[in-house]
């Protein structure tokens, strides 16, 4: 097989920040129709009106059709989170953990104080994103997503069994085996996840673009990861969490956590699926899992990617901005078609 053609994919992750970052890198996902907008802007997009606004923002800088978010809070008012769903301001709600991961600090430290709020979303029927990850200074950063499964998680799920969730950039086997043992739950998988495993950061030299939240792990669960996407199982679908970071910020001895993938994540992930013997479910993972768990109809229109060697460029640059693209280190065998 020499070309490949599926339904124009979505993002179901996707950060493109503010100002000029945003006016660089809003473009660089136009092969994906729609694309839910992280709110973890600083401050962040809290309320309605400021989604509302953001979202204006995000068309204006050339990306045509965010799903917008909330960035859930002890704050937030129940009414404004329906109000904003009701009204299409929004698509979900997204929870970070306090400290979790880039621009968290607003987020969630006593999850009691958010039981209004999620039942109202439960009963209004608002999806909910989660970044799974504990935030406790003795807990080791490579078993925070499998400790929130069993501390925050599972209780969650008990105490809303009807809150539409969406576990995002699921980096371990314990969280490919929770989502599957909760029928309903969809998780997003990222690029880099599914490339990468730590060795790949770390050995022979540590390399900052491969550093993201939740940070990579062994390679035994960058299988499990390949076999849940590849394997065309509903429950999980892209997200590419493409977070860009300026290049002085990554390369740095405090490197910011994200990678940048948007340009190139699927001429990427067509390369894992081929490597997986998978082309055939590309489709699914990149194109029809994502709309159907969140209740809308695949795109239309399609895209083709065709075999050959694919080029990027090392960096994008514009608007006093510079983001320099996640690169898997070896040849990547499938690009866009013209
Ligand atoms: N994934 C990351 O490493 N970074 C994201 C935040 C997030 O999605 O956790 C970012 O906003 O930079
Ligand atoms: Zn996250
Ligand atoms: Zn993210």
């Amino acid at each position: 097989m020499d070309t490949l053609t599926i339904r124009r994919p979505d993002d179901w992750h996707l950060h493109l920040r503010d100002g000029d970052m945003l006016r660089l890198v809003a473009p660089q996902s136009r092969l994906f129709a729609r694309a839910i907008i992280m709110p973890n802007l600083v401050p962040p997009v809290v309320t309605g009106a400021e989604a509302a606004a953001y979202r204006d923002r995000v068309i204006a800088a050339g990306f045509a059709r965010p799903l917008m978010t909330l960035y859930l809070t002890e704050d937030t008012d129940p009414a404004d989170v329906v109000a904003a769903h009701r009204d299409g301001i929004i698509t979900a709600v997204k929870l970070y953990p306090a400290g979790a991961t880039t621009n968290s600090a607003s987020g969630v430290r006593d999850f009691d104080k958010v039981r209004p709020v999620l039942a109202a979303m439960e009963a209004a029927g608002v999806p909910l994103c989660l970044h799974g990850e504990v935030t406790d200074r003795d807990i080791d950063i490579f078993d925070r997503e499998a400790r929130f499964l069993d501390r925050i998680l599972t209780p969650l799920r008990a105490a809303h069994p009807n809150l539409k969730l969406t576990l995002e950039h699921v980096t371990t086997t314990e969280a490919v085996d929770w989502v599957r043992a909760h029928p309903g739950v969809g998780a997003t998988i990222t690029v880099q996840h599914l490339m990468a495993n730590r060795n790949d950061m770390l050995a022979g030299g540590m390399r900052p673009h491969f550093y993201c939240l939740p940070i990579l792990k062994r390679d035994t669960h960058q299988a499990s990861l390949r076999a849940a996407a590849t394997g065309g199982e509903a429950q999980f679908f892209l997200g590419t969490d493409s977070a860009p970071h300026p290049t002085h910020a990554k390369e740095s001895s405090c490197c910011s956590a994200g990678c940048f993938t948007a340009p190139h994540a699927l001429p990427l992930l067509a390369h894992v699926f081929e490597e997986e013997g998978a082309l055939g479910l590309l489709e699914a993972f990149a194109s029809l899992n994502g709309p159907a768990h969140y209740g809308f109809t695949p795109n239309d229109d399609t895209i083709t990617l065709t075999r050959g060697p694919l080029t990027f460029p090392d960096k994008i640059e514009g608007y006093g901005q510079s983001v320099t693209l996640f690169d898997p280190g070896h040849p990547v065998n499938w690009r866009i078609a013209d």
